[in-house]
């Protein structure tokens, strides 16, 4: 049997990642192991589980250094990178949208500034509407730049939308919305169709048992 391995996200969807493959019986008990440790090993199942950056997840599985990994939709549209995406995962559901205070809602800027994390969907976005914009990259805390002046809005991912609210915000356009995702390496498919297609399928009954709940 071959070795299968998957990069899951750190960060706000490792949790739910991880109950995912426990309920799915792929790996059992080894995810209680993760902590600072980043490769954890279940050498009964022959699976290596990795733990990196949510947006490092599609590299390290374009790259083959993971067979199978886990993010966020908003992520794959960003990053356009050359894997499969073959399963809705029906967790971390939320919306990309232009953001702004209110008067950005009412006003056609021209050369308007777009601070984001998602230069490339925002890029494309304001394109598709013809309008001309400024992209500004951002690492984080988006929301601070139309505060400071930094831009007229922004473009981010909104949940419960607090964010937007206590920074005094509000939607302005949605772009699309947003869940987790299985990704699958290319190669990794052909070579380890068998084991691979298992795990979706194993995937796949967790995903639509929580559903029916
Ligand atoms: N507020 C949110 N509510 C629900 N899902 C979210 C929220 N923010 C982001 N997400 C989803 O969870 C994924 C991971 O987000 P997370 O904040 O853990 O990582 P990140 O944005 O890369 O930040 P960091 O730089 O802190 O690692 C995102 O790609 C997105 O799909
Ligand atoms: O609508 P809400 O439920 O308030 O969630 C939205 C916030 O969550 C994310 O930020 P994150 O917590 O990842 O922090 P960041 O600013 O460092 O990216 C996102 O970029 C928003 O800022």
């Amino acid at each position: 049997m071959e070795n299968i391995s998957i990069a899951l996200p750190k960060g706000r969807m490792a949790d739910s990642a991880i109950t995912l493959f426990e309920k799915a019986g792929i790996a059992e008990n080894i995810l209680k192991d993760i902590s600072r440790k980043l490769v954890v090993n279940d050498h009964k199942n022959l699976m290596k589980f990795m733990l990196v950056k949510p947006m490092d997840v599609p590299t390290y599985v374009e790259h083959g250094a993971a067979d199978l990994g886990i993010c966020g939709k908003d992520i794959l549209l960003e990053q356009k990178k050359d894997c499969y995406e073959v399963l809705d995962l029906k967790f971390g559901f939320c919306k990309m949208v232009v953001a702004g205070p209110k008067e950005a809602k009412d006003s056609f800027l021209t050369n308007k500034r777009v601070a984001t994390k998602f230069p490339n969907i925002a890029e494309e976005f304001f394109r598709q509407k013809g309008e001309n914009v400024e992209i500004i990259k951002l690492n984080g805390s988006v929301e601070l730049a139309p505060i400071v002046g930094l831009s007229e809005v922004i473009v981010d991912i909104v949940e419960t939308g607090n964010t937007l609210r206590e920074n005094g915000l509000i939607v302005i356009e949605e772009i699309f919305p947003s869940s987790a995702r299985l990704i699958v390496n290319k190669a990794s498919l052909k070579t380890k169709s068998q084991r691979i297609k298992e795990i979706i399928i194993k995937l796949k009954e967790v995903v639509e048992t929580f559903k029916e709940v």
